[in-house]
């Protein structure tokens, strides 16, 4: 999923375009996803006629012997999962990855496709929590010059929960009778949606929490992007990446 336009980045260019040590999120995205070799087929979701993304994959389609292909992203994550959705051919399996995630190590994307080979209909890749989480009600009255406080509501255990990332692993019929039902799915809903395990989960089915990787964290700002050029600086092989399986 690379149709995303990186407005917390604030880079003013199209999130996957932006690069940590010479190379574009998007190709780090496709290294790793490509050198799991557990895909025959990548089917990549770019924003609207962004020629540069499309040459990133015209190169990297050359260097495979897997099928790379394209899809035209939507106004929101679900719009443009849909999109990708739509353009793969007929598959059992689906791994939906976020370029944001660019740094996911490739043994993740295994791990999520081993469970699925093992029967799971949901797969998703997880990390334990680090801080304490508190639910608040953000609609509720704050209190007296507290203008910016919110009154917590609850603090679930965190030894049960968990950081959730990408890639995601589906059976793939599944996942696409999951987005025709949302589509129903009113625009106060749907922004409720924030992963495709979301959509499993309400259609009824289960979800299996897999071992995912601190260093799949997604690029959302300014300084996840030093802390990948950091990471980056301690990996070998350093890109630009001269292969792919
Ligand atoms: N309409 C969208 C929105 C997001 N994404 C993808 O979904 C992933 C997670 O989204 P996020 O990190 O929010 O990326 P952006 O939407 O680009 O970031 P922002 O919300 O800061 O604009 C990213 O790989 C992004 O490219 C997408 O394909 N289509
Ligand atoms: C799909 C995801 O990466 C799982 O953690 C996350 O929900 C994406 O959120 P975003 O707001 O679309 O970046």
């Amino acid at each position: 999923m690379a149709a995303g336009s990186g407005t917390r980045l604030g880079h003013g260019i199209p999130k996957a375009l932006v690069e940590v040590a010479g190379t574009t999120l998007l190709e780090h995205a496709l290294h790793a996803a490509l050198t799991s070799r557990v895909a025959h087929e990548v089917v990549v979701v770019l924003p609207t006629g962004d020629e540069r993304l499309h040459a990133v994959c015209s190169k990297i389609a050359e260097k495979t012997a897997a099928t790379v292909s394209t899809a035209t992203g939507g106004s929101s994550r679900n719009d443009s999962v849909r999109a990708g959705l739509a353009a793969l051919g007929p598959v059992d399996h689906v791994l939906v990855h976020d370029a944001a995630r660019c740094l996911t190590p490739a043994d993740v994307f295994v791990t999520v496709a081993e469970a699925l080979v093992a029967g799971a209909t949901a797969v998703v890749p997880g990390i334990a929590v680090a801080d304490t989480i508190k639910s608040i009600d953000p609609a509720a009255a704050t209190a007296p010059g507290l203008a910016a406080a919110h009154l917590v509501t609850g603090t679930p255990e965190r030894s049960g929960l968990r950081a959730i990332q990408t890639p995601q692993g589906f059976d793939a019929r599944a996942l696409a009778a999951a987005h025709a039902e949302a589509a129903a799915l009113n625009a106060t809903e749907a922004a409720a949606i924030t992963d495709d395990a979301r959509l499993m989960e309400v259609a009824g089915a289960e979800v299996f929490v897999v071992p995912g990787s601190v260093d799949a964290f997604k690029i959302t700002t300014a300084l996840d992007l030093l802390l990948a050029e950091a990471l980056l600086a301690s990996r070998h092989p350093q890109p630009p990446f001269q292969e792919y399986p």
